[in-house]
């Protein structure tokens, strides 16, 4: 309930439409009940053929309570649902906003799949809340505790058939589906997030899968995964259904009760016979609200459990979210430098450091390399500047500021990034460039485009999701287009030309290196080529710093770049 309590405040922003749903669903229900106690009241008082004003004001009465009625059961629907969309939207942008800073670790933690499920369905899921759990309780509680109240009037012993009635159709009922709703409602959430899993990695998966001729084994699978959802789904509205049907029925028989005992109290005197047809109708309008009590255990029981499990994706422990408030933001207008010291890392649930004791310094506008085999943690100390990841131990520093107490925005704003794997976006070249810079102008993506011998590409040409029309090395042009706009004054290139033939990688990567010229550059490579011109190489293997130096250096020492590039030699003399 902690959790449903957490993602409650977030959605419970604006209370004026719970303030004008709840008063609007107690007005309609008084006046429904109101306008069947007077239509039993009118049937009984014609058969004693009154007066016809007497009538005439009756008839009146009905009228006037009917329309009544109907506009307040409008407005009750349209404020309720007016309030929950905008608790949902105010939902999605708390979410979004709590789950931006955990990213990329989230994918630690979650299959994209289950994620997706979490952030979509399980939202949509708590619209149910407000509508089906929240404040219908509390329009029926007002609404009988009138009802009850204007019953004492004519019978204190109806009065308590009706309390009697209420407290179990709306109490004990609903408590004991509660308890046998939990293990339905589990099942049902846990087979979706399944199917939602195998459905994600059978579409990301399916080139693969169709190469490996195992696209019948992962169809089974997930035909597997959606007969077991269809059967938890049946099992889910068989156990709906019977309980819709013991409410009715419990609702009926307060009813039928209030007519017997009604009747008795007539035969012996102690309740005038021309109000028994208004208790039966005052009862029977009444519990015809408590039939959305029936669906109330299991909305909150669907509300709490996505509640858990939108909670346990932006859990952060309070230390985090302590440092995260104290952030400042990172001012420089030049290049600075970046000092990595005594670092090690490792990645959650891993078993051994990523990183050991890591320590180098890249001076403002330097420009470093860093190589090393595969694995070697390359990518990952680049991921630990960027904040992408928090370490363990030691500390970064750009421009003697510990990122520690700098916000991820703010380095990123600072920063070009080319990642080996850059996301494009379903759109147009331009789409995709005006990602880095919203008030760049045509004719600079223009000359940009040219620079990185994407010439051939007009702005308005098509780019499909992840840039599936665009060759490997086209993607990387892109990317470091992207980077070129954004003119920072870090950059961190992490294989930005691993797809390009030599010759293209060397134009670009000499035009890049000319634009960052003052600016301070981390280029993580394979190739050992083109590495002479660098202020500094580093060379990890298996997470640690054996050999810094320039090339020249590097190359009279005749240690581990050295080796490294004798066997790169002999293999491209051999290819
Ligand atoms: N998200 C992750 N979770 C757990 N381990 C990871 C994760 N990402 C990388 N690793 C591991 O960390 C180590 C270093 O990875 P990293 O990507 O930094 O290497 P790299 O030197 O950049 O390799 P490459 O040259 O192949 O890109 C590898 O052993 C890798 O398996």
């Amino acid at each position: 309930m902690r959790e449903l309590t957490s993602i409650v405040k977030w959605m419970f922003v604006e209370k004026r439409d719970i303030f004008l749903s709840v008063l609007f669903g107690f007005l309609s229900g008084i006046t429904a009940i109101g306008l069947f106690a007077l239509s039993g009241y009118l049937i009984s008082k014609s058969a004693f053929a009154p007066p016809i004003y007497t009538l005439m004001i009756l008839v009146a009465s009905v009228k006037l309570l009917g329309i009544t009625s109907a506009l307040t059961r409008f407005g009750e629907r349209y404020f309720s649902h007016r309030g929950t969309f905008t608790m949902l939207s105010n939902l999605r942008v708390t979410l979004y906003k709590k789950i931006e800073p955990l990213a990329p670790s989230l994918f630690q933690k979650f299959r994209s799949g289950d994620l997706l499920s979490r952030i979509v369905g399980d939202v949509e899921t708590l619209q149910n809340f407000f509508l089906r759990v929240f404040y219908p309780p509390i329009v029926l509680l007002l609404v009988f505790l009138c009802t009850v109240f204007f019953t004492m009037f004519f019978s204190i012993g109806i009065a308590l058939i009706l309390l009697v009635g209420f407290l179990i159709t709306t109490f004990i009922f609903p408590a004991i589906v509660a308890w046998t709703q939990r293990k339905v409602d589990r099942r049902v959430r846990k087979s979706r997030g399944e199917l939602s899993t195998e459905l994600s990695e059978f579409l990301y998966g399916f080139r693969d899968l169709k190469v490996y001729q195992k696209l019948d084994d992962k169809e089974d699978t997930l035909r597997g995964a959606a007969d077991i959802y269809l059967q938890e789904q049946e099992r889910e509205s068989v156990h709906n259904l019977s309980t819709e049907a013991t409410n009715t029925f419990l609702s009926l028989f307060v009813s039928f009760a209030v007519l017997g005992v009604g009747a008795y109290f007539v035969s012996v005197g102690q309740l005038d016979g021309i109000f028994l047809a208004m208790l039966v109708m005052v009862s029977l309008t009444a519990f015809e609200n408590t039939a959305a009590m029936s669906v109330f255990p299991s909305h909150l029981e669907d509300s709490r459990q996505a509640s858990v499990r939108l909670h346990h994706v932006v859990q952060t422990d309070s230390e985090q979210e302590r440092l995260r408030e104290g952030e400042e933001s990172l001012s420089v207008t030049t290049a600075p430098d970046i000092t990595v010291e005594n670092v090690s890392f490792r990645f959650p649930n891993e078993a051994r450091d990523t990183l050991s004791n890591l320590s180098f310094t890249l001076p403002a506008k330097s420009k470093t390399t860093i190589v090393g085999p595969s694995g070697s943690g390359k990518s990952t100390i680049m991921q630990l500047i960027l904040k992408l990841y928090g370490f363990q131990q030691g500390d970064i520093q750009l421009n003697h500021q510990s990122i520690e107490h700098l916000s991820q925005e703010s380095i990123w704003d600072h920063t070009n990034v080319v990642l080996q794997h850059n996301h494009f976006f379903y759109g147009t070249i331009r789409d995709n460039l005006m990602i880095a810079k919203e008030d760049v102008t045509d004719k600079e993506m223009e000359r940009v485009l040219e620079k990185v011998k994407l010439a051939h590409f007009s702005l308005d040409d098509a780019v499909l999701e992840k840039g599936e029309n665009l060759s490997g090395g086209e993607r990387q042009r892109l990317a470091i287009a992207r980077a070129l706009l954004k003119k920072s004054p870090i950059w961190f290139l992490d294989e930005p030309t691993s797809s390009m033939d030599a010759l293209t990688e060397k134009d670009i990567l000499d035009y890049v290196l000319d634009v960052a010229r003052e600016d301070t550059v981390l280029l993580i490579s394979h190739r050992l080529t083109g590495l002479e011109k660098m202020d500094q190489i580093i060379v990890m293997e298996a997470g640690k710093i054996v050999e810094v130096g320039t090339y020249d250096e590097l190359m009279k020492k005749e240690g581990y770049f050295y080796k490294m590039k004798q066997i790169e030699q002999s293999v491209f003399l051999n290819a």
